[in-house]
């Protein structure tokens, strides 16, 4: 009988036993929240948690250009706070959006399977469509492209050095939405956000990495926790993608070497190939597109954040000094 009684009781939603998962209130935000507790209840069938949304300071300031305010910092250090001080036990984050250098104490815990990693075109309504295999020569002879990306505008500019931008921001369907009101001809979007937003009919063309080279991390989900909650940390490590975190963990080494802000045009995407081997691409612009440095470095994947490292030296050793 007294087995009966040390049974564990099935905590409820409320239960201080349930975890609590930081995020964003953006739809994108709780839908790769989503995404997480699905591969948690996958592994932990009925694992309770719970969602804390988080106000950030990013999201309350959606007029100003990111890069002036400080830059991806500022989605973050609500969350981590928020994970520091015990508030939630784990947090989401888009990878991208996350600094190279993490606060002390927080630790990427895992990441998803990469969605796709690419940039979409979305044309305004009434944009003449362009060419699926040449976006950048078939968009209007200096029509104006609405992006908040210093990293966009530069490999546009470099293309294309008569198009003109102008600064949309926001969440995803605000910005396909302030692209109605005929301010601008276009705007580049992550593939990944439009997929996982279910928005995909907007794309008028998918851009190679040849032509726009990713963000670091692009389409990858991170999922952070205390460093020395091992007993959260052990959960989420088994729903770790390893392919993703190899890449996550050399395009974030490149971005680290380059140590840029988000003023900086850089990018870097990380393709892993059979036999073990790596790809990666790294890339450092001028904002106007007059200076453009990409570099590809083939090596071993057990060596990813070195190559990592190694590129980035090599682009800034490479740049003229106004680019740092
Ligand atoms: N900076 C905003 C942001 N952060 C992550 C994504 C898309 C999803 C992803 O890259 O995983 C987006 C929107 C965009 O750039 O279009």
């Amino acid at each position: 009988m007294s087995a009966v009684l040390s049974l564990p009781t099935w905590p409820s939603i409320d239960s201080p036993a349930a975890l609590r998962l930081g995020t964003r209130g953006s739809a994108l935000a709780r839908t790769q929240t989503r995404m997480v507790m699905e591969a948690l209840d996958a592994i932990r069938p009925g694992l309770p948690m719970r969602q804390e949304v988080i106000s950030t300071a990013g999201d309350r300031m959606q007029d100003r250009r990111l890069a002036d305010l400080g830059g991806k910092g500022l989605f973050a250090k609500d969350i981590h706070e928020a994970l520091l001080d015990g508030h939630v036990d784990f947090a989401v984050h888009s990878l991208k959006d996350l600094e190279t250098e993490l606060p002390r104490g927080i630790a990427i815990a895992c990441v998803l399977p990469r969605e796709d990693p690419r940039d979409a075109l979305v044309l305004a309504p009434g944009c003449p469509p362009t060419e699926r295999a040449l976006p950048f020569p078939s968009l209007p002879e200096a029509g104006r492209i609405g992006t908040a990306s210093v990293r966009r505008q530069a490999q546009l500019l470099h293309a294309r050095p008569d198009l003109r931008f102008g600064l949309l921001r926001g969440n995803v369907r605000t910005r396909l939405e302030r692209l109605e009101g005929g301010d601008f001809v276009a705007t580049l979007l992550a593939v990944a956000g439009l997929k996982r937003l279910g928005l995909t009919h907007r794309i008028a063309a998918v851009l190679e990495p040849e032509a726009m080279l990713p963000a670091a991390g692009q389409g990858i989900v991170a999922v952070t926790a205390r460093e020395n909650d091992h007993h959260t940390r052990a959960l989420l490590a088994r729903i770790d993608d390893p392919a993703a975190r190899l890449a996550a963990r050399a395009e974030r080494a490149v971005l680290h070497a380059l140590d840029g802000s988000c003023r900086t045009p850089a990018g870097a995407f990380a393709r892993p190939l059979p036999g073990g081997e790596l790809l990666l691409t790294a890339m450092l612009a001028r904002p106007d597109g007059s200076f453009l440095l990409r570099r590809s470095l083939r090596g071993q994947q057990a060596d990813a954040a070195r190559m990592g490292a190694e590129l980035g030296a090599a682009l800034r050793a490479d740049s003229p000094e106004d680019i740092l």
